[in-house]
């Protein structure tokens, strides 16, 4: 870079005359670079030291280098000028694991005063097996202005040259400016609660109830088969309207901690069109609907062959094929036909996370484009059978228990290969299915019709296992007619105590098994006869994701020039209010994280949400091409009214089909949304906070996900400037906050 000074930190250069200027501001880029080295096993170069950037010697925070080139790793950051004494080590240890860990031999490395200390140009592992491997490394330093930094996307963009960019690190750390806490015009009050606006989503409810309904459930609430001609098209949930919702709010645990009146903390990730709005009235509202009078179904236990095969094979391409990857794609047009069609069953003992599971891989698979629908077999009991059984009607010697439960399980099932019929493409059957005598019904009444992967939740942790079953008895309609929580606690513990008796683990066809992988230690899945592209999609999505409590801060940056100007896309820098919402924000995400060990704040590469983070200090900052706003190709730098004057069948063709309209050498929020896909798996991954500064369309995708909300939504979300919206991940789901810092 034009405006850069490179200053080798090896023993050659190091001792060389310092430049006192620091370019207004200008950080030291710090590339460390570790040479031929061939892959030993699974182990991969990481670095680790005394700063939090690099993990304060906690090995599971090191951080991992990524391969250059085949012959070179590397890994590269941000200091501060004034930084402070860094002592550092090279690693060699698996990326997602700590074990084994080979820290390199020799004192620890140090990096003073923009300098490295010593000589060592080598790093030297040695082996339980007395192996001893030895690699070249390089440590480098260039001294960057905050302008190369934001300017680096644009010069790769205009240069094609990576040479000449190869030297801008994307992940950067300020350390916290002294005197950091004395109040300024900008800074914010201690209370950030004032600062709360009402979010648009409404309350908890508990997920089975936002399951499918039994389609031949007639509109008087009676069971029969005879109606299956609602056609639905999978993204929204069919609800017949004259059904007394069964939905139960939950305590909105932020609420609590919130001045009366406030109602701005709500759930996401449950939302529903019909929930109710004004329903804070207490822990239970309206949760049982009682018996329904129903009819036995004529379907239960027989094995329908009904459907329209023409009807799957004309809509067996995803409704939003353009944001499936062609591999999927492929897939569905040249597999056999059951292949077509997916079947994920869940597996597992009552409070084992089943329905929490289901719900949020419905969530992902929709938002992915992959018409997805998740029936609940306890819905369909509770609406058949009443919501008041007992412990004695899940008791395995009890012939009456086990056909209902079959019945309704039939039912289901049935249900579900009949949407598949008519083209839907993935069912999430969630039920415990907990002997192999019940998953072979279902493996019989699935033959020919889909694909089937049973999903098994084990977990044998006691303290999780109880504190699930205190949330169940809280949530789910079983005990909403029950006041006294003990005896709803005795009889859930009774009911387990029967599914215990007689569970078999699975052990036969296609399985996933997540074992212990909420406790946050050890944990692991186990996968037998998985292959295809979605199901590799559903394995790596349940490898990444977990119950750690954490909040993720999403905003726009601050007003950009081009915003002034009304002028889409471009890499302009902030406008006069941009820049003061870069400082309120900065001084938000303080007060906000304050008591957090660890967070990362993600950027994406263009200039207005780097200058917007780039106060921030005391946490890593990382850049991603991925959060980059929708290209808007040919239209970049035009305002709407000139796309309308200029180019009409453009604007006439965006505003009919906004999802799915593609500027023309640029994107389509399906393109954004596809390309999304490893910030959302990064984000489920992470356990610290994580604040995104990102750009409207890419946010509006991102709420989407959380917020469980249709694609054909997204492009229409309202996502306001200078305004943050918080997600908190939590035991319960997903919940939401926003505050609004300026206009
Ligand atoms: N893989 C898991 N193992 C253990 N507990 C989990 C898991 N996933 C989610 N949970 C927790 O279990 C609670 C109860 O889950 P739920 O889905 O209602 O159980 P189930 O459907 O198995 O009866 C959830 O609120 C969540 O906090
Ligand atoms: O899809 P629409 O509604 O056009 O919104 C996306 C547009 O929002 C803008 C602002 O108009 O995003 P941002 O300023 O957040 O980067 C444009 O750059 C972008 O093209």
């Amino acid at each position: 870079m034009g405006t850069s000074s490179s200053k080798n930190l090896d023993s050659s250069s190091h001792g060389s005359g310092e430049e006192k200027d620091d370019h207004g501001g200008g950080q030291l880029y710090v590339s460390l670079k570790m040479e031929n080295y061939k892959l030993k096993g699974d182990l991969v170069p990481h670095v680790y030291g005394s700063v939090p950037l690099v993990g304060s010697w906690d090995t599971s925070k090191a951080l991992p280098m990524e391969r250059e080139s085949t012959s070179m790793w590397e890994l590269s950051f941000v200091v501060p000028p004034n930084h402070e004494t860094l002592d550092f080590k090279f690693l060699l240890k698996p990326k997602y694991n700590n074990v084994p860990c080979i820290e390199e031999e020799g004192p620890n490395r140090q990096f003073m005063g923009g300098k490295l200390q010593g000589v060592a140009r080598l790093a030297v592992f040695k082996f339980s097996t007395d192996e001893v491997l030895e690699y070249q490394v390089f440590i480098k330093a260039n001294r960057v202005s905050p302008f190369d930094l934001a300017a680096s996307w644009r010069a790769y963009q205009e240069n094609l040259e990576p040479s000449t960019v190869r030297g801008i690190p994307d992940v950067s750390i300020n350390s916290l400016p002294e005197g950091a806490e004395n109040g300024s015009s900008t800074s914010l009050d201690l209370d950030l609660e004032q600062y709360l606006v009402p979010a648009p989503a409404t309350a908890v409810v508990y997920a089975a109830n936002l399951t499918e309904t039994p389609r031949s459930l007639k509109r008087g609430g009676v069971f029969s088969n005879a109606d299956a001609s609602t056609k639905d098209t999978g993204v929204s949930v069919d609800r017949p309207a004259t059904i007394k919702e069964m939905e139960e709010v939950i305590p909105d645990p932020p609420k609590l901690f919130n001045p009366p009146g406030m109602v701005e903390s709500k759930s996401l990730g449950t939302f529903s069109a019909l929930q109710k709005q004004d329903s804070y009235r207490g822990m239970y509202v309206d949760r049982g609907v009682g018996s329904p009078r129903l009819v036995k179904s004529a379907s239960a236990h027989t094995l329908t062959t009904g459907g329209k095969p023409d009807s799957a094979a004309k809509n067996s391409m995803p409704a939003a094929a353009g944001a499936v990857a062609a591999a999927a794609v492929a897939d569905q047009m040249l597999g056999p036909k059951e292949d077509m069609h997916l079947a994920i069953v869940l597996v597992g003992l009552p409070a084992r996370g089943k329905t929490f599971t289901a719900a949020k891989l419905t969530r992902y698979l929709r938002w992915l484009g992959h018409d997805t629908k998740h029936f609940n077999v306890g819905k369909y009991r509770r609406l058949k059978h009443g919501t008041n059984q007992s412990a004695d009607f899940f008791r395995g010697d009890n012939p009456e228990g086990m056909e209902a439960r079959n019945e309704v399980a039939a039912l289901a099932m049935d249900d579900m290969t009949a949407w598949m019929q008519e083209g839907g493409q993935v069912g999430i059957f969630d039920a415990t299915n907990s002997t192999s005598e019940r998953r072979n019904m279902l493996i019989k009444m699935a033959e020919g019709k889909c694909k089937i992967i049973f999903l098994e939740t084990i977990c044998n942790d006691r303290m999780i296992i109880e504190r699930n079953i205190r949330l169940k008895i809280q949530q789910s309609p079983d005990y909403a007619d029950e006041p006294d929580f003990e005896a709803g606690y005795q009889d859930f513990k009774r009911r387990l105590d029967n599914y215990e008796k007689i569970y078999e683990p699975v052990n036969e066809g296609s399985y996933i098994k997540m074992i212990d992988m909420v406790s946050g230690h050890g944990g692991q899945i186990q996968v037998n006869n998985i292959s295809g592209y979605l199901p590799g999609r559903i394995v790596f999505f349940l490898v990444n994701t977990h119950l750690t409590p954490r909040p993720i801060l999403l905003t726009r940056h601050g007003e950009s020039r081009d915003n002034v100007r009304t002028r889409i896309g471009g890499d302009t820098p902030l406008s006069g209010n941009g820049e003061l919402y870069a400082k309120k924000l900065t001084n938000f995400v303080e007060k906000r994280l304050k008591n957090e060990r660890a967070a990362s704040i993600w950027t994406s590469t263009l200039q207005r949400t780097i200058l917007t983070a780039n106060q921030i200090a005391g946490f890593p900052k990382i850049q991603w091409r991925a959060l980059d706003e929708i290209n808007a190709g040919v239209c970049d730098g035009m305002t709407y009214e000139e796309i309308k004057k200029n180019m009409p069948d453009e604007y006439e063709s965006r505003k009919k089909d906004k999802l799915r309209y593609r500027y023309p050498r640029g994107e389509s929020y399906l393109d954004v949304i596809q390309r999304l896909e490893p910030v959302i798996i990064e984000l489920e991954r992470q356990r610290a906070p994580v604040v995104v500064v990102s750009h409207q369309a890419v946010l509006r995708a991102l709420y989407a996900y959380f917020a469980d909300r249709p694609l054909k939504e997204i492009p229409h979300i309202e996502m306001p400037l200078h305004t943050i919206i918080e997600i908190q991940m939590g035991v319960t789901g997903v919940q939401e906050k926003r505050y609004k810092l300026m206009d």
